[in-house]
């Protein structure tokens, strides 16, 4: 849901700069924003230079009477966009849980647009999961920290909110033990490289794509569980595959020393240790589908 709050002007030309600031932007509220111009039926000026992103800020781009600027209330703060009424509308938008992207125009706030954020379907269920694994989850937005710490408060999820990328980055450096962090977007790339795993979610940011170890091709918190229990068992898997064959070496090694193998038998015991971790890495395919 999109709420459009008009500051300066009218409501609907501030959303149809909005979108054609956004247009091609793969951000949620820039998605959120360009569908509801569209919803309203407004006509989307072009931006004939396209526009320039600044990941966890905003994005901003020319048109024809002047410079337009969708992004956090922080950065318009700091431009100085946000008059005392801007901001109580901002307080009150966040304090119902919503993200609020700023439309500025040559440094003047016009419209304030707010998105709610919901949990995903799944993110409940996948988190209980993780903690049954013994995986201790944290949330790292750059959201505001009353809409964070709204999700969080009904996930029962540990939050750090309004962090700029190199933030994130610093919060993955600080957390004890290896960690992994799961990611779709441009803001997570530097995060996503410096965990000692990174995951890259669903259709996410190429650079997302391309700083991950790991890729989650479903857009399913439940997934992520599921890679962590995968990754075990494939571990597990390795180590009693090096166990049988070194073992089988060394048992042969030891009865052909003493002269006691014949040769058809140790070529068997070869073949045979070739055959039995196959066997054995192969039922990995069995537990991949019985986590269903
Ligand atoms: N394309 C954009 N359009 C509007 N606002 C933006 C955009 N990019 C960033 N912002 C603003 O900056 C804030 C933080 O950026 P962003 O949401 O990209 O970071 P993030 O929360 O770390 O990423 P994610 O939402 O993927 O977790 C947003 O809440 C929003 O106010
Ligand atoms: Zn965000």
């Amino acid at each position: 849901m999109v709420a459009v709050v008009a500051l300066s002007g009218p409501e609907q030309a501030a959303l149809a700069r909005a979108a054609a600031v956004e247009s091609g932007s793969s951000h949620p509220l820039g998605l959120a924003i360009i569908a509801e111009a569209k919803a309203r039926g407004l006509a989307i000026p072009r931006a004939p230079e396209g526009s320039a992103a600044a990941p966890g800020l905003g994005v901003s781009a020319r048109l024809e009477d002047g410079t337009v600027t969708v992004g956090s209330p922080r950065q318009a703060r700091a431009a100085g966009a946000l008059t005392p009424e801007a901001e109580a509308e901002i307080a009150r938008l966040e304090n119902g849980g919503a993200t609020v992207a700023v439309v500025s125009q040559d440094g003047a706030a016009l419209a304030l647009i707010a998105l709610r954020n919901e949990p995903r379907a799944d993110a409940a269920a996948g988190l209980a999961q993780l903690k049954r694994l013994g995986v201790s989850p944290v949330m790292l937005t750059g959201d505001n920290a009353r809409a964070a710490g709204a999700i969080g408060a009904a996930l029962g999820l540990e939050t750090r909110a309004e962090l700029m990328p190199a933030d994130k980055l610093a919060a993955i450096a600080a957390l004890p033990g290896p960690t992994a962090m799961v990611g779709d977007g441009v803001n997570d790339a530097p995060a996503l490289a410096a965990a000692s795993v990174g995951v890259a979610m669903g259709a996410g940011a190429d650079v997302a794509l391309e700083t991950a170890d790991a890729a989650l091709l479903r857009n399913r918190i439940a997934d992520v569980p599921r890679l962590v229990r995968l990754a075990r068992a494939a571990m597990a898997n390795i180590r009693q595959n090096l166990a049988i064959a070194l073992g089988l070496k060394a048992v042969f090694l030891a009865t052909t020393l003493a002269g006691e193998t014949p040769l058809w038998m140790a070529i068997l015991a070869d073949t045979g240790a070739t055959v039995l971790v196959t066997a054995n890495a192969l039922r990995l395919l069995r537990l991949h589908d019985d986590a269903g």
